[in-house]
């Protein structure tokens, strides 16, 4: 799916909603326990509830690997059946050297036809290269995580590389210190484009998102945070929104789990549609 695709979609549903499909089959709705086909009759249910308010899906992958060969299988009998409409989402925070990025790179956009996957930037840039080299595809890098280890690593201050002066003259003065996500934002926008490159911004993070749009004002975040981790809808448009909306917003927990009982696609269409008529209010 390319960047007008998405756009449209957006403009269409007036929505920027991405469901998250995190399916724990230990959360499981109990009538459906016993059903062979648990995992993916659950996820059938959510994406045939909640299409009409969303424009993509994000799979966690780890939930998936986490039930071993037959996780493989689910996801991507997932996959294949969410909409083509929809920006399918590989949320599997992949980066490794070249060749072992390229076929992480092939996994996910070749074997598992994703449009986008999650990729991890810490190896540099021989690690995000691979998953740039798709016509329609997307790598959403790890830019300022929503968790509360983001301040570990990704907040620490750094003197900023010497050529960032020359990528960025407007905003990075000689000698600023500058956050570690800030470096990572700037370097790595100069690698893709705005047509295959997404970051990934949490919710929780929202205080940031103005100096973050400073940076990258053009590039669409994918932001996930808001429902069970706190994060606010409102400030995120507020702060993150651009002119082509330019935020895909996650929700995975508060919506895949609104209701636990056999009612749970009904909830789950309900907190998705509440998502979408806040969300049309911001467009
Ligand atoms: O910074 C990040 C990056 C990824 N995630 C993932 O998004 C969803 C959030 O789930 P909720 O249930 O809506 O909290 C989940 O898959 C995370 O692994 C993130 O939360 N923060």
């Amino acid at each position: 799916m390319n960047k007008q695709q998405l756009i449209a979609q957006i403009q269409e549903k007036r929505s920027f909603l991405c469901v998250g499909l995190d399916t724990d089959i230990t959360k499981l709705p109990a009538h459906l326990q016993q059903h062979p086909d648990a995992a993916y009759e659950f996820n059938k249910a959510i994406i045939d509830a909640t299409k009409d308010h969303c424009v993509s899906y994000k799979i966690n992958t780890a939930f998936y690997e986490s039930m071993g060969l037959k996780g493989w299988e689910i996801m991507e009998r997932t996959l294949a059946y969410i909409p083509k409409t929809h920006l399918s989402i590989a949320d599997a925070k992949r980066g490794d050297i070249g060749n072992t990025a390229a076929q992480y790179a092939k996994t996910f956009f070749e074997v598992l036809p994703f449009d986008a996957v999650t990729v991890a930037p810490y190896m540099g840039e021989d690690s995000v290269r691979p998953f740039l080299e798709y016509d329609n595809k997307w790598a959403i890098v790890l830019g300022l995580t929503s968790n509360k280890g983001s301040n570990d690593f990704q907040r620490l201050m750094v003197q900023h590389a010497a050529d960032d002066t020359a990528l960025l003259p407007h905003i990075v003065a000689p000698n600023r210190p500058r956050a570690l996500y800030e470096e990572v934002l700037t370097k790595v926008a100069a690698w893709g484009s705005t047509d295959n490159l997404m970051f990934v911004i949490g919710a929780t993070q929202a205080s940031q998102l103005q100096d973050i749009r400073s940076i990258i004002p053009d590039h669409f975040l994918l932001v996930p945070g808001v429902g069970a981790q706190g994060g606010s809808l409102e400030e995120v448009a507020k702060y993150g929104k651009n002119k082509d909306c330019g935020l895909l917003v996650n929700a995975s927990r508060a919506v895949i789990y609104a209701a636990t009982d056999e009612t749970f696609a009904e909830a789950a269409a309900r907190a998705a549609k509440d998502y979408q008529v806040e969300m049309s209010s911001y467009l």
